[in-house]
């Protein structure tokens, strides 16, 4: 069973009948295989008599506990998460090579790429998977989610539903927190995305090197069947490419590439663009959404698809919740845009193409925060940017989760240049903050709530209360008659 595993050291029996498998030692019973995995707030391996105590019947771990249970195997090996993901990919029966399994990887447009995939590829009439931060879906069928991408366990457990329900083609975001934490390992891509990298998630993996490392680790270990499909317009774009063994494909909107498209227009109503020498329209908006549908389309084109039919296709394709998603109130016309830009990479990309469709007589009013306990680097840039595109500023909070929010809203008031601070107002409570923004809106004007876009609940103290930007907004129109 452990095909692809060094082990170090076995105890006890080899030959064990296993049914299940869990990292977590509340979850451990007789039947069961237990990983010992080195996290960030604990180590695994401290929870491996409460595994036995419970039932284990196998403990996978890199160190063997002092005191042995007879009736327990143990078996050393040199990475616990790594062994993990092989032995979970095998214990699924490698529900990846199954499928053509397509991964999407970068700071922002994951969530965007690999829906659009989904969608498309249903329309194609294919039977298809979907992981993603949103939620994972199985053709129609919706899977509550809790991570951009599962552990190993979790993973291969619904990459096997999706073969057993007839898909055929699965599309995946990978998080840089799933490669260093090897939730991706073992599994067969038969192709992988990169969209773009920025500053982000620098709490978990310290330094951008890193960060960089983690994201191309994927690319990394693609195999050479598959195809690795960068943004050649993205400064890391070729980076992400020199060590895969996979097929080198490009996309680019500004020089020669695989797939190539030349922006026509950016406007109120949609994308209009040049594709490979097709003029086609598109219903989405901005910019970082011709990248997208870029990748979108070079990556169908790479799986055999009709360009002309996967064009159609895309034509039509609207907007995933939270992905600025539009919210008109009806009396004023205020325009509300809804979107879950929370990296100052994706607030800047909002906020251009905002400015880029509004017309001279609209105000952009902006509603932001910055999560707790997450990247504090990017507080004072976010309300740097905030600024600089919009008329108005309201900070607030996003998901503070065990900091003061205060705190937060102190460092991102640091980013204000003296000669904003006029226009900014600092409201922790988001649902005062919003009634604030829509109070100051004037007919017709433009008002943007970033940072949380399809997320349904507010993170303070690790309690998890409803919260619905788009709620609060048709809420708040509604009681100020807007
Ligand atoms: C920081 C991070 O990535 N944490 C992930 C990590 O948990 P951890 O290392 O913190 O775990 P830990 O609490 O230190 O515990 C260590 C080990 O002891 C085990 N344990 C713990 C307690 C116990 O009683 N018994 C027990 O066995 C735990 O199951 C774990 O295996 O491994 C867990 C199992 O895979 C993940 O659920 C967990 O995700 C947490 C919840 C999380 O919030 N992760 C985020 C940051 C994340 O992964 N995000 C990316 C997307 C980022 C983005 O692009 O926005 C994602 O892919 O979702
Ligand atoms: N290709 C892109 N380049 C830059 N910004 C983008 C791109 N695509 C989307 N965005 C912006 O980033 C926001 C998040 O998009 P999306 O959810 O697709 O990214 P993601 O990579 O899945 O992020 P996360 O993992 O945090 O969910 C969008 O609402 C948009 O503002």
């Amino acid at each position: 069973m452990l095909t692809g595993v060094t082990v170090r050291a076995l105890v006890g029996s080899a030959d064990v009948a296993v049914h299940g498998l869990t990292l977590d030692s509340r979850q451990a019973q007789p039947g069961t295989v237990f990983f010992a995995l080195r996290g960030v707030q604990a180590d695994g391996h401290q929870f491996i008599p409460k595994a036995v105590e419970q039932g284990a019947s196998v403990v996978v771990c890199e160190e063997l506990p002092a005191e042995l249970a007879d009736a327990t195997t143990y078996v050393q090996v040199a990475s616990s998460a790594e062994a993990m993901a092989h032995v979970a990919a095998a214990f699924y029966g490698h529900p990846s090579r199954q499928l053509k399994l397509v991964g999407v990887t970068g700071t922002n447009g994951k969530t965007t790429c690999a829906t659009a995939l989904h969608n498309l590829f249903r329309e194609l009439g294919y039977h298809v998977g979907l992981l993603s931060t949103v939620q994972n879906q199985i053709d129609e069928q919706v899977i509550p989610t809790t991570h951009t991408t599962p552990d190993a366990i979790r993973l291969n457990e619904l990459l096997a539903r999706m073969v057993q329900a007839g898909c055929t083609h699965a599309f995946m975001e990978v998080s840089s927190h799933a490669v260093v934490q090897h939730r991706t390992t073992g599994l067969q891509f038969a192709g992988g995305i990169f969209t773009n990298l920025t500053h982000d998630h620098l709490d978990y993996h310290g330094t951008f090197d890193n960060y960089l490392k983690a994201k191309k680790g994927f690319f990394d270990g693609l195999s050479k069947q598959a195809f690795a499909l960068t943004n050649a317009d993205d400064k890391r774009g070729s980076v992400m490419l020199q060590n895969t063994a996979a097929r080198r494909e490009t996309y680019s909107l500004r020089g020669p590439a695989t797939f190539r498209a030349r922006l026509i227009e950016n406007a109120v109503h949609g994308l209009h663009l040049d594709i490979d020498g097709r003029d086609v329209q598109f219903r989405l908006i901005g910019v970082f959404n011709a990248y997208n549908l870029l990748a979108v389309y070079g990556a169908a084109v790479l799986l055999g698809e009709d360009p002309t039919e996967v064009l159609t296709i895309l034509s039509g394709l609207t907007p995933a919740a939270g992905r600025f998603e539009t919210i008109v109130a009806e009396k004023t016309r205020i325009t509300g845009i809804v979107d879950f830009a929370h990296s100052p990479d994706a607030l800047e990309n909002v906020l251009s193409t905002i400015a880029d469709i509004r017309q001279p007589s609209q105000q952009i009013i902006t509603v932001v925060g910055c999560g707790g306990n997450r990247d504090a680097g990017k507080r004072p840039i976010m309300a740097n940017l905030a600024c600089q595109g919009s008329s108005r500023v309201v900070l607030t909070s996003d998901n503070p989760r065990f900091e003061d929010p205060n705190d937060i809203l102190a460092q991102m008031q640091a980013g204000v240049q003296p000669a904003d601070l006029g226009k900014v107002l600092t409201i922790a409570d988001r649902r005062e903050a919003i009634k604030t923004a829509v109070a100051l809106a004037q007919p017709g004007d433009i008002l943007l709530v970033a940072g949380k876009g399809h997320e349904t609940y507010q993170d303070v103290q690790g309690v998890k209360s409803d919260f619905d930007d788009r709620q609060v907004l048709r809420e708040m129109f509604a009681l100020l008659g807007k």
